[in-house]
């Protein structure tokens, strides 16, 4: 049977782990992860946007010290990698857009459909750059993400060889559309367009070459 994942380390700085703990157990702790996650998000929201006065900041400083504590009492060595059972149920915790117990990442649920993927997000106060508007940084981070899962159409690994960016305007932080489909592949190259769109039309554009690196696998079909 080909192998629907690459072994572990066959796919860069830290590759893939076969991980055969149950997906049912799997979905049980990504669902605390999740909810512990959202949590910490409403904090970074909460801490960017607070007014409340100095004493009472430090004292929510001191309390964060010691559930931080708490966290770190049982950790992984490193970071979380992309791990994978024998049903081939995949997650990826710690990744920066869609790692279920990343508070970092937004995060985006990604869906494949008919001619590629898409995404719908809502992004906050913690996306900002110019003033009201999403980072330049995040668009590209969100977009890269989106055209990569899209390259790999759930059947091989790429990366992210080369990535353009066309800023058209001004992205308003609230709720997005990504859209991302590919438009031509030459052997372990596949050449991705995107968009982010706000309610008006696109504000960004992307086209990207993924390429699956060289002596990886891929499933048929
Ligand atoms: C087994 C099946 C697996 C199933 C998986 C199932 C589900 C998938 C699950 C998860 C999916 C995982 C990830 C997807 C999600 C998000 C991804 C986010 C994307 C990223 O965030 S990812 C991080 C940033 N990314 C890097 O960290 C890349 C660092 N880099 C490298 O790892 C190498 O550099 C690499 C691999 C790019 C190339 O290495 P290489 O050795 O394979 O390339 P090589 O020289 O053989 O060239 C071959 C042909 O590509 C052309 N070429 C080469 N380099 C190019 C470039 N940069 N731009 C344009 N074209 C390029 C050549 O010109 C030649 O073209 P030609 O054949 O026409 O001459």
């Amino acid at each position: 049977m080909t192998s629907r994942f690459p072994d572990a380390g066959a796919v860069g700085a830290g590759g893939f782990v076969r991980d055969d703990t149950p997906t049912p157990e799997v979905d049980r702790r990504e669902a605390v992860m999740a909810s512990l996650a959202g949590t910490v998000r409403e904090l970074v929201d909460a801490t960017i946007r607070t007014t409340v006065a100095d004493d009472e900041v430090h004292r929510v400083r001191d309390e964060l010290a010691l559930l931080v504590d708490r966290l770190r009492a049982a950790q992984l060595p490193g970071p979380a990698g992309i791990r994978y059972n024998a049903e081939f149920r995949a997650w990826n915790w710690g990744n920066a857009v869609v790692g279920a117990a990343n508070a970092i990442a937004p995060p985006l649920e990604v869906v494949h459909d008919a001619s590629g993927c898409h995404a719908d997000v809502v992004l906050g106060a913690a996306y900002e750059g110019p003033p009201g508007l999403v980072h330049g940084g995040v668009s590209a981070m969100l977009l890269d993400h989106i055209m990569g899962v899209t390259a790999s159409a759930m059947r091989r690994t790429t990366f992210t060889g080369t990535l353009t960016m066309r800023y058209r305007r001004g992205t308003p932080l609230g709720p997005l559309r990504l859209e991302a489909r590919i438009v031509r592949e030459e052997g372990r190259k596949v050449f991705v367009v995107a968009s982010i769109s706000d309610a008006e039309g696109v504000t960004v554009e992307a086209d990207g070459v993924f390429i699956q690196p060289a002596g990886t696998p891929a499933v048929d079909g």
